[in-house]
């Protein structure tokens, strides 16, 4: 009889098909109506291992899933983990990290750049049929070149980005980080900075720190308020290590000039959220690592964790 995998992710054919030679595979794309989410638990029950992305594994589900030897995360962040508990039943957790790190990064460039132009309210001024005359100076957006980047997390992702910022575009880069970055300071001419210094020198803010208790609510109206007239604030790492109706409140009331969002508190945005319906935001659907070369590398990697915790080897990036 073959072991049974639970996979809660959109798996390419030829990955799927290989794992099902191996497990008795139950694959949901996303656990999307109460049966998927009945059928997800009762499936767990017997799953010794699980690979996915968007589910919270909490104490409770853990507690019912009681073969689980690994559980393969398609996903860099892992704060949807209780990492101590499944750490303390003895699974193996694992994670998608550096396979990511340049298309999510391109996020993050793609909002500076949106937000600088404006380029969704060009954008819906154009499909509206408000394109009557040239653009004028009320419609005019700001340079990214020689300006200040701030980037708040300079791991992976926010090196990226900073690479990005630095190599492309000429711009002075600084950073808050919890460890020293002294390869970033030489190649990037980066300077660690504390994050009250950031948000007042920053022209460009960007996020990619990840969400933890320390994280969570770390940035609000007190940070938000020290930026300069034109800053503008992207985040591409989570929405809860921000305080969100403090950040709209901020956009409002014009503290903070413009932001550029690909992930909120609640996730898909509700539909009355404020942000929906602010001039001065752009907003993606969490789409930070979302080509077809990523997310199919991302699902690759997973696999191969899977496969060699159960053969008994070393994963390739454990938590
Ligand atoms: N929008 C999207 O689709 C995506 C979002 N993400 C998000 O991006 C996050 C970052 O990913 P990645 O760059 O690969 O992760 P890394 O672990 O490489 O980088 C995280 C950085 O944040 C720093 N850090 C962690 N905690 C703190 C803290 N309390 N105070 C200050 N600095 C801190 C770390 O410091 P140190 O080096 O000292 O440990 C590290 O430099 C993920 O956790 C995820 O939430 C990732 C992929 C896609
Ligand atoms: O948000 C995505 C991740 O990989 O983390």
């Amino acid at each position: 009889m073959k072991d049974t995998l639970v996979i809660v992710h959109e798996l390419y054919p030829e990955l799927l098909d290989k794992l099902k030679q191996t497990f008795d595979v139950v694959h949901f794309v996303r656990l999307g109506s109460d049966e998927d989410r009945a059928a997800f638990k009762e499936a767990m029950t017997r799953a010794v291992a699980f690979i996915g992305s968007n589910v919270a594994f909490d104490k409770a589900l853990l507690e019912q899933s009681p073969n689980l030897k690994v559980i393969a995360s398609v996903s860099v962040g892992v704060d949807n983990y209780d990492v101590a508990a499944i750490h303390d039943r003895g699974i193996v957790l694992t994670n998608t990290p550096d396979v990511l790190t340049e298309a999510t990064a391109d996020t993050g460039f793609l909002l500076l750049m949106m937000t600088a132009r404006r380029a969704s309210e060009m954008n819906r001024m154009v499909l509206d049929g408000r394109w009557n005359v040239s653009p004028g100076r009320d419609q005019f957006g700001v340079d990214l070149k020689g300006k200040t980047l701030g980037i708040v997390g300079m791991g992976r992702i926010g090196q990226a980005v900073a690479s990005r910022g630095h190599f492309g575009f000429g711009m002075k880069v600084i950073y808050q980080n919890r460890s020293a970055k002294p390869e970033a300071d030489k190649t990037l001419g980066a300077r660690q900075v504390d994050l009250e210094t950031l948000f007042t020198e920053a022209d460009f803010i960007c996020v990619t720190v990840p969400l933890s208790p320390e994280t969570e609510g770390l940035i609000g109206r007190d940070l938000l308020s020290l930026t300069k007239p034109k800053a503008i604030f992207v985040n591409i790492a989570r929405g809860k290590v921000v305080r969100e109706q403090e950040l709209i409140e901020c956009l409002r009331d014009g503290t903070l000039y413009y932001a550029g969002l690909d992930v909120f508190e609640k996730e898909p945005l509700p539909k009355d959220s404020p942000l929906m319906t602010m001039d001065n935001v752009v907003c993606l659907p969490h789409i930070g690592s979302a080509t077809h070369e990523t997310r199919g590398a991302m699902c690759d990697l997973a696999a191969e964790n899977t496969l060699n915790v159960l053969d008994g080897k070393a994963p390739v990036t454990p938590v």
